[in-house]
């Protein structure tokens, strides 16, 4: 997150870390007691790991009480993900387990259904993801609020030029921004999750490359599709 600010401990009570050897690479976020939603992308430098999934956390290394690392029992990225564009770019994750849910540990509702964000509403961002430009990565979650741009601005040719569709949708990126090891994490609009980070053109804190999320609704079939057949 650029731009952003320490989040207040376990208040994003929903937020994911995918890990690999100990190590964040991407946010997620619970949907459901067994099930995280992250993006796609997030997949692309692992060579077929498992992630695992760090949930009731605020700092990545310190002990916190709730705080607790999942083994994933199945990774299901979206049929039409893949590493040319970022259409269908979701991920989800059946942990080993259902989670345990408490204070810091609870499910986030997400959108279903599927009509626009209205532009300028202001949503909420946040991650474990690099906070300045030379590539730091925070111990803390951080968390940044975002104003919506209409598909419209975003599609101009000095923008995201005609590739943003309406399973997409864009945030203003002048200065505060989603970055490197933000993918995955939620676009939150009034309390509910209306998008998933995806990387596009990896740019970060610059106002001429919005930046750009997987709207939830589209995929609202998909999702429950998936997480009943592969119930109990
Ligand atoms: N703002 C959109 C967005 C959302 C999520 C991730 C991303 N960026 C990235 N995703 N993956 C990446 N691998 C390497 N570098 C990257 N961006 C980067 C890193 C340092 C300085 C900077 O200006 C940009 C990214 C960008």
């Amino acid at each position: 997150i650029l731009g952003g600010y320490e989040a207040k401990p376990h208040l994003r009570p929903y937020m994911a870390s995918l890990q690999l050897d100990g190590q964040h690479i991407c946010g997620g976020f619970l949907i459901a007691e067994q099930w995280v939603l992250s993006a796609a992308h997030c997949t692309e430098e692992t060579d077929g790991k498992v992630f695992q999934v760090l949930l009731g956390a605020h700092s990545l290394t310190e002990p916190e009480p709730h705080k607790r690392l999942y083994r994933v029992r199945a990774q299901i990225p979206h049929p039409g993900s893949n590493i040319h564009n970022n259409k269908d770019d979701l991920l989800l994750l059946q942990l080993e387990e259902k989670a345990e849910l408490n204070a810091h540990v609870q499910v986030l509702p997400f959108q279903r259904e599927d009509r626009d964000v209205a532009a300028d509403t202001v949503c909420e961002v946040a991650g474990w993801g690099t906070i300045s430009h030379s590539g730091h990565r925070p111990d803390k979650l951080y968390q940044v609020e975002r104003p919506v741009i209409s598909r419209d601005v975003c599609n101009h040719r000095t923008r995201h030029d005609r590739t943003i569709t309406e399973k997409m949708m864009c945030t203003d990126s002048r200065r505060k921004d989603t970055c490197k090891g933000d993918s995955g994490g939620p676009l939150v609009c009034n309390g509910v999750a209306e998008g998933v980070v995806t990387a596009g053109s990896r740019v970060c804190g610059n106002y001429k490359k919005p930046a750009i999320y997987t709207r939830i609704a589209p995929y609202v079939a998909w999702i429950d599709s998936v997480m009943a057949s592969a119930a109990g």
